[in-house]
């Protein structure tokens, strides 16, 4: 089975198109959790905080999406960390979307694409997916292209980026078309070149939730992409603006919630009812109101028919 299809499998399971974001962050754990503030202590805290997310969020959700900066951050003991998280995440039957927004020139490309997306005994990290970034070129894509295809694993490339700056360079016009706009059509391309059973490629388009309307556009002009939409939530996107990224039938989109979904003990909605000392209850529940919410806003409410 192509990435694609098992990503398709998984949302078809759970019913619901949430990613939830692994973005742990020192000053927002649980109190009691971090027990000493240096690097390794921080690092353990980190593996155990993101254990604990997973436990609550594996039955409810298909993937995870480990953000790989915050754990680079801690140097090798948080390298560590992040590979048992990825291991404890597939133990638990999650699909793994390593958020590392990698790329280089071809050779060392290759060896980004293994240590992401190699094979378990060889890769450290060992997930179903990474976020590339296209600016060096065809030739820096090609490397991660093979290795999803020879592992079963996919990639998701940036397009249209959720921070509000990402204009300056992706929203530049050449040839009549916005850059993000170029990128897109290169990466359908490589998608309806690797089509699985479902009518969708291994290769999947990374689009802001703060751009709805280019979501549309997305959508339409990337009929065999899957999209990864990030900016749910702490950084404004909600349902409504991701309507329009799903297909008739509630496929075609990922939506991530990091902040929003982990650290919702501290949102106003939930602290009160369940603080620091219940966190997992008010990540469950953060969990439920957005799957709620996407199938009450989008056509991934079908999945559930
Ligand atoms: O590739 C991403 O996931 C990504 C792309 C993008 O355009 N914007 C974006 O916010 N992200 C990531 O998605 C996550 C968003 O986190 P929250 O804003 O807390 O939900 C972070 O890990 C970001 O690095």
């Amino acid at each position: 089975m192509n990435f694609a299809d098992r990503l398709i499998a998984a949302v078809r399971a759970k019913q619901t198109p949430v990613l939830v974001g692994l973005d742990p962050r020192a000053e927002s754990l649980p109190a009691g959790m971090l027990t000493a503030k240096d690097i390794v202590s921080t690092a353990k805290a980190y593996e155990v905080f993101c254990r604990g997310v997973i436990d609550v969020v594996a039955p409810l959700v298909p993937a995870v999406k480990p953000q790989a900066a915050f754990f680079e951050q801690l140097g090798p003991a948080g390298c560590v960390a992040l590979g048992e998280v990825v291991r404890y995440a597939a133990s638990k039957g999650l699909l793994v979307i390593m958020d590392g927004k990698r790329n280089d020139i071809g050779t060392t490309a290759q060896a980004y694409a293994e240590a992401y997306l190699g094979p378990g005994d060889l890769s450290p990290w060992g997930a179903d997916a990474l976020t590339v970034s296209p600016y060096l070129g065809e030739d820096s894509i090609t490397p991660f292209l093979q290795t999803s295809k020879d592992h079963g694993a996919g990639i998701f490339v940036l397009v249209k980026t959720s921070n509000p700056g990402g204009g300056r360079f992706q929203d530049l016009v050449a040839d009549d078309l916005p850059l993000y706009r170029h990128v897109a059509q290169y990466v359908e391309q490589l998608s309806a070149a690797t089509l699985g059973e479902n009518g969708y490629g291994i290769v999947g388009a990374v689009a802001g939730a703060t751009y709805p309307q280019q979501l549309a556009e997305l959508r339409a002009a990337m009929p065999h992409t899957w999209l990864l939409i990030p900016g749910y939530g702490a950084q404004g996107g909600t349902a409504a603006d991701c309507a329009a990224a799903f297909d008739e039938r509630g496929l075609g989109a990922v939506v991530n919630n990091s902040r929003g979904i982990i650290f919702a003990h501290q949102r106003d909605a939930y602290r009160e009812k369940f603080g620091s000392a219940r966190w997992q209850g008010a990540v469950e529940a953060a969990t439920r109101e957005m799957i709620d919410q996407l199938a009450a806003a989008t056509s991934a409410g079908k999945l559930r028919s």
